[in-house]
């Protein structure tokens, strides 16, 4: 346990760094070069990793459309209704989001407008190093369908001599995915940054996925014009503010429902009450030994803390100071606390709102900003899919009103030939 009160501030410091975080040296370089290798080699240095990262047996690159047609007669009828639910949801809850163009004449003649157009060609990356995701296709595949985005790419890594996960299949398929790619990590980023012989190039890339997938996105949006990014959304993070009311079983499970994401994965505890934090010590010890996945879990607890904090109001600031991807309020009367809720990719309110039914089937997003990044990035929504851009129409009598406006701020900048484009058409009197 740690207690926040009585540590230091480097102690402090230290019990909210992320472990990814201290080894991005090492990833940037290992990055960089594949970055090269698939400029220069494409297709076949996609097969090489698959290969060297993901111990492919005779590596390929592109799913096959009826593979993607029959993926559903793969699936239990549990599962694919399971899909289907939270599809559905999903759907619900962006459809909400369609953004509607506005407009408005700022003065008479003067009108300005704010109009809305889907990316026309996005990269989708699904995580698969540690376990296939085919919730991450629904989260990113609702969204560039929604959006009505031309070429929906999607990447996704598959291991060793298996096939290719048909629950990821069935969702992109729901979702109108057109192409999928079997490759993963930052040769999958570079790939859909840079186009190959069989990766159509994309306009933005989204989705998170380990260090490499989430370091290769940024260096590519950076170097490759035009490219952009959704945001930097890397190993899962979770943090759980709870008071003595608290059912520790319940934030035991919240807590290892992301450490067994991965070895990096972060959990942290800001509770009110020592007892609280002793009894979550001894559910996580419990829940853990039934876990399939209790190695990676016990992994990512070493970069875990528990915390005991003087207050509730207390453990609002620390959270804010992290910017946790996402925030757990197992708190009493959890609602009154939501404007203390400063920065934060999803907020989960209340004893019976697990992280889980955002992972899956609610309808909210969990592509998230990981990294402290929630205090800039938003979560991923539908306008991430869209760029938006103005449309101005001024009539005659409109530019001569505007024009005491313009002529003095053009003096004023010294650029006659903005001027220049006001006064000819004022002067000109032929219609
Ligand atoms: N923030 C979010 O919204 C969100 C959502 C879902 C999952 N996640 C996170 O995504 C991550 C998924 O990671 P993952 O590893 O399971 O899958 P992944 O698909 O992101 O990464 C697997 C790929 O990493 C590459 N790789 C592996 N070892 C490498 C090495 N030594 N050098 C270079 N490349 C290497 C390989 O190409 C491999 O295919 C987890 O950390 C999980 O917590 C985040
Ligand atoms: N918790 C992850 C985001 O950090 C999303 C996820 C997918 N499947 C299960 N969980
Ligand atoms: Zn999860």
């Amino acid at each position: 346990m740690f207690v926040w009160q009585s540590a230091t501030n480097e102690q402090r410091i230290n019990c909210l760094s992320r472990p990814a975080v201290k080894m991005g040296v090492k990833v940037k370089a290992a990055v960089e070069a594949i970055i090269d290798n698939v400029a220069r080699n494409g297709d076949d240095a996609l097969l090489g990793y698959a290969e060297q990262f993901d111990a492919r047996v005779n590596p390929r690159i592109r799913v096959t459309r009826s593979e993607l047609v029959e993926s559903e007669f793969a699936l239990t009828s549990e599962l694919k209704s399971a899909i289907d639910q939270a599809y559905s949801n999903i759907k619900k809850f962006h459809q909400l989001q369609l953004p509607q163009s506005k407009q408005i004449e700022t003065q008479p003649g003067v009108i300005c407008e704010l109009r809305y157009q889907a990316i026309e060609a996005v990269g989708l990356y699904v995580p698969g190093g540690s376990a296939p995701l085919p919730s991450s296709v629904l989260m990113q595949g609702v969204c560039a369908q929604l959006s009505g985005a031309k070429t929906i790419v999607l990447a996704t890594p598959v291991k060793g001599d298996s096939q290719i996960n048909p629950a990821i299949l069935y969702a992109a398929k729901l979702c109108g995915v057109t192409d999928v790619i079997e490759c993963g990590g930052a040769g999958a980023i570079a790939a859909m940054a840079l186009g190959t012989s069989s990766v159509p190039k994309v306009n933005k890339i989204f989705g998170p996925g380990n260090s490499f997938v989430t370091m290769a996105k940024q260096l590519l949006s950076q170097s490759v014009p035009g490219l952009a990014i959704d945001m930097p959304a890397g190993p899962s993070e979770v943090l759980v503010i709870a008071d003595s009311g608290a059912n520790p079983e319940f934030i035991a499970a919240d807590l290892l429902s992301q450490a067994e994401h991965g070895e990096d994965s972060q959990v942290i505890l800001l509770a009110s009450d020592r007892e609280l934090i002793l009894d979550t010590e001894a559910a996580i010890e419990r829940q853990l030994s039934v876990l399939s996945r209790a190695d990676i879990a016990k992994a990512a607890l070493k970069n875990s803390t528990l915390v005991l904090v003087e207050n509730i109001a207390q453990a609002f600031e620390i959270s804010a100071q992290y910017g946790p991807e996402h925030l757990i309020l197992q708190i009493r009367d959890a609602e009154r606390y939501l404007p203390l809720v400063k920065n934060a990719g999803s907020v989960f309110v209340g004893d019976y709102t697990p992280e889980s039914a955002g992972d899956y089937a609610s309808g909210t997003n969990h592509v998230l900003p990981t990294y402290g990044y929630s205090k800039t990035y938003s979560s991923l929504n539908l306008m991430d899919f869209y760029k938006a851009y103005t449309v101005q129409t001024i009539t005659k009598e409109g530019l001569r009103g505007l024009s005491t406006a313009i002529l003095p701020l053009a003096q004023a900048e010294g650029l006659d030939a903005h001027a220049n484009a006001v006064k000819v058409r004022l002067e000109n009197n032929n219609d």
